[in-house]
Protein backbone atom coordinates (compact mmCIF):
# COMPACT_ATOMS: atom_id res chain seq x y z
CA UNK A 1 0.00 0.00 0.00
CA UNK A 2 1.39 3.44 -0.69
CA UNK A 3 -0.48 6.57 -0.70
CA UNK A 4 1.10 9.42 -3.03
CA UNK A 5 -0.07 13.50 -3.03
CA UNK A 6 1.65 14.97 -5.97
CA UNK A 7 1.30 19.03 -6.44
CA UNK A 8 -2.05 19.15 -4.71
CA UNK A 9 -4.11 22.21 -5.33
CA UNK A 10 -7.67 22.78 -3.40
CA UNK A 11 -9.74 25.76 -3.04
CA UNK A 12 -12.65 26.15 -1.03
CA UNK A 13 -15.31 28.58 -2.01
CA UNK A 14 -13.14 30.30 -5.30
CA UNK A 15 -10.37 30.37 -2.55
CA UNK A 16 -6.99 28.80 -2.46
CA UNK A 17 -6.66 26.56 0.93
CA UNK A 18 -4.11 24.18 -0.47
CA UNK A 19 -1.22 24.96 -2.66
CA UNK A 20 0.95 22.32 -4.24
CA UNK A 21 0.90 19.84 -1.34
CA UNK A 22 3.23 16.83 -1.94
CA UNK A 23 3.21 14.23 0.43
CA UNK A 24 3.63 10.10 0.67
CA UNK A 25 2.68 7.41 3.34
CA UNK A 26 4.13 4.15 2.73
CA UNK A 27 3.40 0.56 3.76
CA UNK A 28 2.67 -0.11 7.45
CA UNK A 29 3.88 3.74 8.18
CA UNK A 30 2.25 5.77 10.10
CA UNK A 31 2.44 9.88 9.48
CA UNK A 32 1.47 12.48 11.08
CA UNK A 33 0.30 16.12 9.43
CA UNK A 34 0.88 19.17 11.84
CA UNK A 35 0.42 22.89 11.49
CA UNK A 36 -1.17 25.70 12.95
CA UNK A 37 -4.87 25.98 13.22
CA UNK A 38 -6.61 27.03 9.60
CA UNK A 39 -3.29 26.46 7.31
CA UNK A 40 -5.34 23.26 5.59
CA UNK A 41 -4.77 19.80 7.46
CA UNK A 42 -8.39 18.55 7.40
CA UNK A 43 -9.09 20.65 4.00
CA UNK A 44 -6.18 17.85 2.50
CA UNK A 45 -7.13 14.85 4.34
CA UNK A 46 -10.81 15.70 3.04
CA UNK A 47 -9.58 15.65 -0.18
CA UNK A 48 -7.23 12.62 0.09
CA UNK A 49 -10.48 11.01 1.55
CA UNK A 50 -12.94 12.31 -1.40
CA UNK A 51 -15.01 14.64 0.74
CA UNK A 52 -13.31 17.20 -1.57
CA UNK A 53 -11.81 17.40 -5.55
CA UNK A 54 -8.69 19.08 -5.77
CA UNK A 55 -7.79 22.06 -8.51
CA UNK A 56 -4.48 20.44 -9.58
CA UNK A 57 -2.58 17.33 -8.90
CA UNK A 58 -2.77 13.83 -8.67
CA UNK A 59 -4.24 11.51 -5.15
CA UNK A 60 -3.02 7.74 -5.83
CA UNK A 61 -3.83 5.29 -3.50
CA UNK A 62 -1.57 2.11 -4.78
CA UNK A 63 -1.06 3.95 -7.81
CA UNK A 64 -4.51 4.71 -8.94
CA UNK A 65 -6.11 8.09 -9.12
CA UNK A 66 -8.32 7.76 -6.17
CA UNK A 67 -10.70 10.07 -7.46
CA UNK A 68 -11.66 7.66 -10.39
CA UNK A 69 -11.92 4.80 -8.44
CA UNK A 70 -15.64 3.82 -8.18
CA UNK A 71 -16.70 4.62 -4.72
CA UNK A 72 -16.96 1.38 -3.15
CA UNK A 73 -13.17 0.29 -4.63
CA UNK A 74 -12.20 3.85 -2.99
CA UNK A 75 -13.95 2.52 0.04
CA UNK A 76 -11.97 -0.74 0.47
CA UNK A 77 -8.28 0.28 0.04
CA UNK A 78 -9.00 3.87 2.68
CA UNK A 79 -10.91 3.90 6.39
CA UNK A 80 -11.84 7.54 8.08
CA UNK A 81 -11.92 8.46 11.29
CA UNK A 82 -12.97 12.41 10.70
CA UNK A 83 -13.82 14.35 13.47
CA UNK A 84 -17.53 13.27 14.91
CA UNK A 85 -20.30 13.96 12.32
CA UNK A 86 -23.84 13.88 12.63
CA UNK A 87 -24.96 11.03 10.69
CA UNK A 88 -24.06 8.28 12.99
CA UNK A 89 -26.03 9.47 15.99
CA UNK A 90 -29.24 7.98 15.70
CA UNK A 91 -27.60 4.90 15.09
CA UNK A 92 -26.50 1.98 17.97
CA UNK A 93 -22.75 1.40 18.20
CA UNK A 94 -23.41 -2.05 16.61
CA UNK A 95 -25.33 -0.37 13.53
CA UNK A 96 -22.18 2.37 13.25
CA UNK A 97 -19.35 -0.53 13.59
CA UNK A 98 -21.10 -2.40 10.66
CA UNK A 99 -21.80 0.64 8.50
CA UNK A 100 -17.85 -0.13 7.79
CA UNK A 101 -18.71 -3.17 5.68
CA UNK A 102 -20.98 -1.27 3.39
CA UNK A 103 -18.74 -1.44 0.55
CA UNK A 104 -18.57 -5.42 0.59
CA UNK A 105 -21.20 -8.12 0.10
CA UNK A 106 -22.96 -9.28 3.08
CA UNK A 107 -22.27 -12.12 4.97
CA UNK A 108 -24.44 -11.71 8.17
CA UNK A 109 -22.63 -14.84 10.17
CA UNK A 110 -19.04 -13.47 9.51
CA UNK A 111 -19.77 -9.05 9.33
CA UNK A 112 -21.10 -10.35 13.43
CA UNK A 113 -17.73 -12.09 14.21
CA UNK A 114 -15.95 -8.98 12.71
CA UNK A 115 -17.56 -6.45 14.47
CA UNK A 116 -17.41 -8.55 17.78
CA UNK A 117 -14.24 -8.40 17.06
CA UNK A 118 -13.08 -5.02 16.31
CA UNK A 119 -15.61 -4.14 19.36
CA UNK A 120 -13.53 -6.16 21.37
CA UNK A 121 -9.87 -4.97 20.25
CA UNK A 122 -10.94 -0.77 20.97
CA UNK A 123 -12.50 -2.22 24.32
CA UNK A 124 -16.13 -1.76 23.68
CA UNK A 125 -17.37 -5.31 24.01
CA UNK A 126 -20.46 -4.96 25.83
CA UNK A 127 -21.04 -1.52 24.39
CA UNK A 128 -22.90 -2.85 21.08
CA UNK A 129 -26.45 -1.53 21.70
CA UNK A 130 -25.78 1.61 23.36
CA UNK A 131 -26.77 4.39 21.36
CA UNK A 132 -23.69 5.98 19.53
CA UNK A 133 -24.86 9.81 20.47
CA UNK A 134 -24.91 8.68 24.23
CA UNK A 135 -21.41 7.47 24.45
CA UNK A 136 -18.06 9.75 25.71
CA UNK A 137 -15.96 11.16 23.27
CA UNK A 138 -12.98 8.84 24.02
CA UNK A 139 -15.61 6.10 23.31
CA UNK A 140 -17.35 7.78 20.17
CA UNK A 141 -14.03 7.80 18.60
CA UNK A 142 -12.87 4.27 19.63
CA UNK A 143 -16.39 3.35 17.83
CA UNK A 144 -15.30 4.78 14.99
CA UNK A 145 -12.11 2.96 14.85
CA UNK A 146 -13.79 0.07 15.05
CA UNK A 147 -15.67 1.04 12.19
CA UNK A 148 -12.90 1.53 10.54
CA UNK A 149 -10.89 -2.12 11.77
CA UNK A 150 -13.92 -3.94 10.18
CA UNK A 151 -13.91 -1.75 6.83
CA UNK A 152 -10.22 -3.72 6.43
CA UNK A 153 -8.32 -1.60 4.56
CA UNK A 154 -4.50 -1.05 4.42
CA UNK A 155 -4.52 3.01 4.38
CA UNK A 156 -5.89 4.53 7.54
CA UNK A 157 -6.77 8.74 7.39
CA UNK A 158 -7.35 10.17 11.23
CA UNK A 159 -8.59 13.84 12.07
CA UNK A 160 -7.63 14.63 14.96
CA UNK A 161 -8.09 11.47 16.65
CA UNK A 162 -7.58 12.29 20.28
CA UNK A 163 -9.08 15.90 20.02
CA UNK A 164 -11.49 15.83 23.54
CA UNK A 165 -9.62 13.09 24.86
CA UNK A 166 -7.64 13.15 28.66
CA UNK A 167 -4.13 12.02 28.55
CA UNK A 168 -4.94 8.59 28.61
CA UNK A 169 -7.11 7.97 26.12
CA UNK A 170 -5.42 9.91 23.90
CA UNK A 171 -2.04 7.57 24.29
CA UNK A 172 -4.71 4.27 23.76
CA UNK A 173 -5.95 5.75 20.53
CA UNK A 174 -2.69 6.89 19.11
CA UNK A 175 -1.57 3.14 20.11
CA UNK A 176 -4.31 1.24 19.03
CA UNK A 177 -3.54 3.15 15.90
CA UNK A 178 -0.07 2.23 16.02
CA UNK A 179 -0.76 -1.38 16.66
CA UNK A 180 -3.07 -1.93 13.61
CA UNK A 181 -0.03 -2.32 11.66
CA UNK A 182 -1.95 -0.74 8.74
CA UNK A 183 -0.63 2.61 6.58
CA UNK A 184 -2.13 5.44 8.68
CA UNK A 185 -2.09 9.58 8.18
CA UNK A 186 -3.15 11.19 11.02
CA UNK A 187 -3.75 15.38 11.88
CA UNK A 188 -2.37 15.91 15.14
CA UNK A 189 -1.91 18.75 17.09
CA UNK A 190 -0.33 18.14 20.06
CA UNK A 191 3.86 18.17 18.94
CA UNK A 192 5.47 16.02 21.53
CA UNK A 193 2.57 13.02 20.80
CA UNK A 194 3.28 13.21 16.83
CA UNK A 195 7.32 12.86 17.66
CA UNK A 196 6.39 9.82 20.03
CA UNK A 197 4.10 8.07 18.03
CA UNK A 198 5.29 9.09 14.36
CA UNK A 199 7.60 7.46 11.75
CA UNK A 200 7.55 10.60 9.92
CA UNK A 201 5.69 14.00 9.45
CA UNK A 202 4.83 16.97 7.36
CA UNK A 203 4.31 20.16 8.76
CA UNK A 204 2.06 22.82 7.16
CA UNK A 205 1.85 26.57 7.00
CA UNK A 206 -0.31 29.02 5.10
CA UNK A 207 -1.84 25.96 2.81
CA UNK A 208 1.35 24.69 2.17
CA UNK A 209 3.71 21.43 3.50
CA UNK A 210 7.04 23.20 4.75
CA UNK A 211 8.90 20.50 5.69
CA UNK A 212 8.87 16.53 6.16
CA UNK A 213 10.73 13.75 7.42
CA UNK A 214 11.77 12.24 10.86
CA UNK A 215 10.65 13.78 13.75
CA UNK A 216 13.45 14.69 15.39
CA UNK A 217 14.73 16.10 12.28
CA UNK A 218 11.99 18.50 11.44
CA UNK A 219 11.15 19.84 14.50
CA UNK A 220 13.45 22.01 15.10
CA UNK A 221 12.85 25.14 17.63
CA UNK A 222 13.44 27.29 14.33
CA UNK A 223 11.01 25.43 12.08
CA UNK A 224 8.56 25.43 15.22
CA UNK A 225 9.38 29.05 15.55
CA UNK A 226 9.05 30.22 11.74
CA UNK A 227 5.19 27.84 11.79
CA UNK A 228 4.13 28.51 15.20
CA UNK A 229 5.02 32.28 16.35
CA UNK A 230 6.43 30.42 19.44
CA UNK A 231 10.05 29.80 20.87
CA UNK A 232 10.81 26.14 21.38
CA UNK A 233 12.75 25.22 24.34
CA UNK A 234 13.80 21.61 25.18
CA UNK A 235 12.97 20.80 29.11
CA UNK A 236 13.17 18.03 31.24
CA UNK A 237 9.02 17.57 31.50
CA UNK A 238 6.65 14.89 32.76
CA UNK A 239 6.45 11.95 30.42
CA UNK A 240 3.00 10.28 30.38
CA UNK A 241 3.32 6.82 29.44
CA UNK A 242 0.22 4.30 29.30
CA UNK A 243 -0.26 1.81 32.01
CA UNK A 244 0.32 -1.96 31.05
CA UNK A 245 -3.55 -3.43 31.85
CA UNK A 246 -2.94 -6.58 33.93
CA UNK A 247 -4.41 -8.67 31.14
CA UNK A 248 -1.90 -7.61 28.59
CA UNK A 249 1.09 -9.75 27.71
N1 LIG B 1 -16.21 25.85 3.18
C1 LIG B 1 -15.21 26.72 3.29
N2 LIG B 1 -15.17 27.84 2.55
C2 LIG B 1 -14.15 28.73 2.63
N3 LIG B 1 -13.11 28.56 3.47
C3 LIG B 1 -13.10 27.48 4.25
C4 LIG B 1 -14.14 26.50 4.22
N4 LIG B 1 -13.84 25.52 5.10
C5 LIG B 1 -12.67 25.87 5.67
N5 LIG B 1 -12.22 27.05 5.17
C6 LIG B 1 -10.99 27.75 5.53
O1 LIG B 1 -9.91 26.99 5.04
C7 LIG B 1 -8.78 27.16 5.89
C8 LIG B 1 -8.21 25.80 6.25
O2 LIG B 1 -9.14 25.09 7.07
P1 LIG B 1 -8.81 23.64 7.61
O3 LIG B 1 -9.99 23.19 8.39
O4 LIG B 1 -8.35 22.80 6.49
O5 LIG B 1 -7.56 23.94 8.56
P2 LIG B 1 -6.88 23.02 9.66
O6 LIG B 1 -5.41 23.16 9.45
O7 LIG B 1 -7.45 21.65 9.63
O8 LIG B 1 -7.31 23.79 10.99
P3 LIG B 1 -7.55 23.32 12.50
O9 LIG B 1 -6.21 22.94 13.06
O10 LIG B 1 -8.06 24.58 13.14
O11 LIG B 1 -8.55 22.20 12.49
C9 LIG B 1 -9.27 27.97 7.07
O12 LIG B 1 -8.86 29.31 6.88
C10 LIG B 1 -10.77 27.85 7.01
O13 LIG B 1 -11.38 29.00 7.53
Amino acid sequence: MRLDVAGVSVSLDGRPIVHEADLRVDDREFVALVGPNGCGKSTLLRTIYRALRPSAGLISVDGDDVHRLPWRESARRTAVVAQETPAELDFTVWEVVLMGRTPYGRDAAADEERCARALDRVGLAGAEDRVYATLSGGEKQRALIARALVQETRLLLLDEPTSNLDVRHQLEILHLARELGVATLAVLHDLNQAAAFCDRLYVMSSGRIVAGGPPGEVLTPELISQVYGVRAVRRTQLVFERLKDESEP
